[in-house]
């Protein structure tokens, strides 16, 4: 990557950081400024102490030296301590400020970019080399100090060893300045060969982890996911799927986990390690020959080679925060190119007011992402303001989906839907949505409290609360609640939490929708998990409920459509009849017939 691209994506990272974890990086930068000048200080001090002793001796200067030293010392400690522990707190933060940055972008993204298999593997590649290693911004924030410190470090060595190469000792060898660039050289040349180490040791790394990625997720499945998730635990124990779990953990344990490159990057490592070796025996050298000339006070040989040494390891580090650079921008990259993915656009601005609308899909086709045929086929559709609208028809046949489009989770691929005559996607996002109320088949509730699942947020009105969940048929359950709204679902987040049965929980998400008061309520399959009385109490209560709102209902009991005001029949993606429950009966050849004749013999047989 150029390096113009590297810096901009450096500073993308920063500017990341500054906006998910403030005051971090801040921080990060006081404190490794302190930590870089503490030894220098140091070894300036020890320097002039040694030389006050081996010279004039002055008991004055030797006291101020010293409580120079130590207070300066103590001053840096103290304000790093300070700072330290408010660095830490952040830092303990800031994987779940990461966290956030993932859910914000899957909050906004595209829907159907949601459930691309592509972009959850890219996904999840990201979130491991994140949460994993550190890659990405991670490395950023730990790479922050260190380029600081080298920084620091050399600027602090530069201006302790310039005396060091002007320092006589009358021997024309050693008192060349031929050493002044013989140093940088060496320095120089040192970390470039440190850093190549380092880039080969990130080949190896990212062999190493392309193969983990595959194992890790398999490894949080078969070691995890099977038994920790109770949506899966059930089954696991029900049908003994543990022992096929602990066949693939067993053939994962034997696996062969790329020993090869963890080895190769061991001998970076130990490469790495030699370099440096080197340059300081050489540094020792270099300065111990020419203090044995008399070129300065022995004092000065403590603060030569501290700061030589510290120039070594600067530069040393310098080429591997350089060459760092090169691999977490990289990381970087990929994570913004997973965060630049489109979001999704909500650009109509028009403004939806008043109830009564009417919504029409013309000639609307429909086809998944990644799919080869189209689910829905030339769909045309009127909901008119106040009606009953049923959906119905056999499974798989396209009901869920042209709800989907209702409520712009997806856009038609091709045709197009209209409100009040307008393109549903000319009207504010926002406005649009507030004009239905939906419970889906897989509807979720949170571990949160009853009220808060109902209101969909922390203030609610109790009254109307209640009065939902009367609709909803789930009073009873509500009064045996120890906490009445305030009552935690689940146990997820609270020991006291409730655990409620599938029925209450369709009956909690309905209550849900019934609270928001939308002008258009959508229930898919509102009852399927509703015990016959609770579900015969819905449809009895199913027009107090639903009042003089439009209501799209998708149902597979026939007999429960007979409420609404028309019925409309889906088969293999189109819509095949449309009528009330008598007129389609009277088609005999109809498929509504077809599906009511199946599920009325069991009954009429009993
Ligand atoms: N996210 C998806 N990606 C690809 N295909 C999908 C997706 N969701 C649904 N489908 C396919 O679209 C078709 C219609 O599904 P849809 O859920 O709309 O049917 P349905 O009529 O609601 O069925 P059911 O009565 O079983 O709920 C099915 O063949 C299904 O496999």
């Amino acid at each position: 990557m150029k390096l113009k691209n590297r810096i901009a994506i450096t500073r993308r990272g920063y500017r990341m950081l500054g906006k998910y974890c403030p005051g971090l990086i801040r921080g990060k930068v006081i404190i490794a400024v302190l930590e870089a000048l503490a030894p220098l200080v140091t070894v300036w001090f020890s320097a002039r102490i040694i030389n006050e002793i081996e010279g004039n001796r002055d008991t004055g200067t030797l006291i101020l030296l010293v409580l120079l030293a130590v207070g300066i010392n103590f001053a840096f400690s103290l304000i790093r301590n300070a700072m330290s522990r408010v660095v830490s707190e952040k830092e303990s933060k800031m994987w779940n400020s990461f966290t956030k940055i993932f859910s914000d972008k899957q909050m906004n993204m595209r829907y159907a970019d949601l459930e691309d298999q592509e972009i959850q593997k890219q996904r999840q590649k990201v979130q491991e080399n994140l949460f994993m290693f550190g890659n990405g911004l991670g490395q950023l924030v730990w790479d922050t100090p260190s380029l600081v410190k080298v920084i620091v470090g050399i600027a602090a060595s530069v201006a302790l060893t310039a005396s060091l190469f002007t320092a006589g000792t009358g021997n024309i060898l050693l008192d060349s300045r031929l050493w002044i660039i013989a140093a940088a050289g060496l320095m120089i040349l040192s970390g470039l060969i440190n850093s190549r180490l380092r880039k080969k040791e990130d080949e190896f790394f990212k062999r190493w982890t392309d193969g983990t990625v595959w194992f890790n997720r398999a490894f949080m499945f078969y070691g995890h996911a099977l038994y920790a998730e109770t949506t899966r635990a059930k089954d696991v124990r029900l049908y003994r799927q543990d022992r096929i779990a602990d066949r693939e953990m067993r053939k994962m344990n034997e696996m062969n986990l790329n020993d090869r490159e963890t080895g190769r990057m061991s001998a970076c490592e130990g490469g790495m390690e030699l370099i440096r070796g080197i340059c300081n025996a050489l540094c020792y050298l270099y300065v111990v020959a020419k203090a044995s000339l008399g070129a300065f006070a022995v004092g000065s040989v403590v603060q030569y080679v501290g700061a030589l040494m510290e120039l070594v390891k600067s530069f040393s580090d310098l080429f591997f925060i350089l060459s760092e650079n090169r691999v977490y921008t990289g990381h970087l990259e990929k994570l913004f190119e997973y965060l630049d993915l489109p979001d999704a656009k909500h650009q109509g601005g028009l403004p939806v007011s008043g109830t009564e609308h009417t919504i029409e899909f013309r000639n609307v086709f429909f086809r998944y992402p990644g799919s080869e045929t189209d689910v829905l086929q030339n769909v045309n559709f009127t909901l008119r303001a106040g009606r009953k609208q049923a959906l119905v028809g056999a499974n798989g046949a396209g009901k869920t989906t042209f709800v989907k489009l209702l409520c712009r989770l997806y856009d038609p691929t091709e045709g197009q839907i209209l409100l009040d005559g307008r393109d549903i996607r000319e009207y504010d996002y926002d406005d649009y949505m507030k004009l239905f109320s939906f419970v889906f088949q897989d509807f979720k509730l949170f571990a949160f409290s009853l009220g808060e699942n109902i209101a969909a947020g922390e203030n609610y009105d109790a009254a109307k609360a209640e009065e939902c969940i009367r609709k909803a048929a789930l009073y009873d359950r509500y009064r045996e609640m120890p906490d009445g709204l305030e009552t935690c679902l689940y146990r997820d987040l609270s020991e006291k939490g409730v655990e409620i049965s599938g029925g209450e929980a369709q009956k909690i998400a309905l209550a849900r929708a019934l609270y928001k008061g939308s002008p258009v309520i959508v229930l898919d399959e509102p009852t399927a998990a509703l015990d016959p009385i609770a579900e015969a109490q819905v449809y009895a209560g199913f027009s107090s409920m639903v009042e003089d709102r439009t209501a799209v209902y998708i149902s597979h009991r026939l007999s429960s459509c007979q409420f609404c005001d028309e019925i409309t029949v889906f088969d293999k993606g189109r819509i095949v009849q449309q009528g009330t429950h008598a007129e389609l009966l009277e088609n005999p050849a109809g498929k509504y017939r077809e599906l009511w004749d199946a599920q009325a013999q069991y009954y009429i047989e009993q």
